[in-house]
Order: C-alpha cells, then structure tokens, then sequence
C-alpha cells in the first residue's frame, strides 16, 4: 500500500438541508492508519459530515475522493490498481462495492448495524460471503477468530446479539465490520450509551484493532475523552463548519478557537 498519498481527500465539502446547510466549507486529507475525530456539540454538523463521507447523504458542495485499491467490475482482486474515485461522482451499485470490500460503519446503536436475530457467527460471517466465500468451513472459522479477537466467548457463537449486553453487541459489531479486511471505517459515537468502564475496554479494544490493521477510521464523537483516547487528529465542528483542527493533543491541551477552549473547559469543570 502506498501509505504517502490520503485514502480520503474532501475539499470545501458540504450538505444542503433544503436552503439550510448542515454542514459546509470542511476539508481536510485522512491517510492509512490516521484516526480523526470530529467533535462538537448537537447539532454542529457531525452527523452531517459522516453522511457525506459515507455517501448515505448527497455531497452537495465540494469534493470528497476516495482512493480505492481494488479494480471496478468482475475483475479479479488485483491490489495494486489504485483509482481516486469522487465520491459524487459514483453509481449505487460502485458505492455497494465500497461498502463490500473497501469500507465499514459502526453505529452508536448496535441494532442499525447488526442483524440482532442471527448469530453472532453468522454477522460475522455474511460480510465473508457477500465477499465471495464459499466454504462453510473457512467461514465459520474466521468468523469465530474475529469473535475471539473481539472478546467474545466461543460458546456464544451461535447465539444472537439479541441476548447480548450493549458492549458485547459492540464488539460484534466491530468484529463484522472488519472481518472483510476494509480499508476506512466510519464510527458513529460507538461506545455512548455504555457503562463507563464498558466503554473503556471497548475503547482500548478499538484503538489495539485499528492500530494492529493500519485502518482509517473517522470517528464522531461528542466526548473529548474519547477523543483524546483513540484519535490521531480532531477536527472540531460549529455551527456546520469546521473551527478548529490538528493534532488531537495540540487541539486539546492548547486549543485555540473560543469555541474550542469552551468546551475543554466545560469538561474539565465537569
Ligand atoms: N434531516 C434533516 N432535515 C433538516 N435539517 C437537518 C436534518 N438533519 C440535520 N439537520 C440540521 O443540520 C444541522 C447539523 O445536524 P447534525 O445532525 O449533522 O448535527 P450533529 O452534530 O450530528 O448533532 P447530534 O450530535 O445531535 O447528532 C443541524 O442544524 C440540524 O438541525
């Protein structure tokens, strides 16, 4: 992989919300392996942003481009074809291609991502088939890998994520996220809603995941300690538009926009 060039590149980006932008003006590059948070009260454009990102929103203003590995169409699987693709640009069945082979999405609730009624192993093992497994035998073995990877008990694989509590739920949403190997990740708030010290094993689990795979990951956020946890840079949204930017420890521990410095503070005053 050619790690000198941004996997994802948005330009002056934006959503229009009937005359009303949810988000505008937002660019920045994310590389393999980065981690960005994006930050920032209700209703600042976070959502928003991910929409466009992800294409589950229309990209109205801008450009966002994404750098695939993989060759369109019924091709083989040859790695190193690299094609910038604009976002915007894309048909349905090139951004169902994406979301196969290229990129994941980790909801804050689990029922969104995951299907609570089949098995653990088997959520785990339909992104290897909707991929091209065929064996149920290699499926089922990489399915119960990923599910030790993430912490679940072997002797829960055949049971749903209906019975599960919220943090295990999570984790075998993560487990079918990347068990396909994806490239980018987007993650919408994942562990809100959790026991704090949930939320901290899951935390932990993530950033030794994300690290371990070299994957870009995107990740919204409305607590600055999760920032601050598993992201690289943090990107602080207001109003729509992006106010500040850079290194999660910079923006942190010496932000500069008022904005930026209120919300530290409000934290810190608990
Ligand atoms: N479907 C919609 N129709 C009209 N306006 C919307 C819609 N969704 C969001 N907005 C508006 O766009 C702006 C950004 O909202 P967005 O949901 O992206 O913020 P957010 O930071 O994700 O908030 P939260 O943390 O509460 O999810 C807000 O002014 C919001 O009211």
């Amino acid at each position: 992989m050619n790690d000198d060039r941004p996997l994802l590149s948005v330009t002056d980006a934006g959503h229009r919300y009937g005359d009303r932008f949810g988000c505008r003006n937002v660019s920045f590059d994310l590389w393999p392996g980065e981690v960005l948070a994006v930050v920032g009260e209700s209703g600042s454009g976070k959502s928003t942003l991910l929409g466009i990102l992800s294409q589950r929103l229309r990209v109205d203003e801008g450009s966002i481009r994404y750098r695939t590995a993989r060759a369109d169409g019924s091709g083989g699987r040859e790695g190193s074809a690299e094609e910038l693709l604009e976002l915007s640009t894309l048909s349905e069945r090139e951004v169902r291609r994406l979301w196969r082979t290229d990129w994941g999405f980790v909801h804050q609730n689990a029922a969104e991502g995951l299907r609570m009624h089949v098995s653990a192993g088997g959520n785990v093992g339909e992104p290897l088939m909707a991929n091209g497994w065929r064996h149920y035998g290699q499926i089922r073995a990489k399915a119960e890998e990923w599910l030790r990877r993430v912490e679940i008990p072997a002797e829960r694989i055949d049971d749903t994520p209906a019975t599960f509590s919220g943090g295990m739920r999570q984790r075998v949403q993560i487990a079918r996220n990347l068990v396909f190997e994806p490239r980018l990740v987007f993650m919408d708030e994942p562990t809100s809603g959790l026991d704090v010290s949930v939320q901290a094993r899951l935390l932990d689990l993530i950033r030794s995941l994300v690290a371990e795979l070299g994957l870009a990951v995107v990740i919204v956020t409305h607590d600055l300690a999760v920032a601050r946890l598993i992201s690289h840079r943090t990107l602080v949204m207001k109003d729509g538009a992006v106010i500040e930017s850079g290194l999660t420890d910079r923006v942190l521990d010496d932000p500069q926009a008022a904005y930026t410095q209120l919300l530290v503070s409000s934290i810190l005053q608990g």
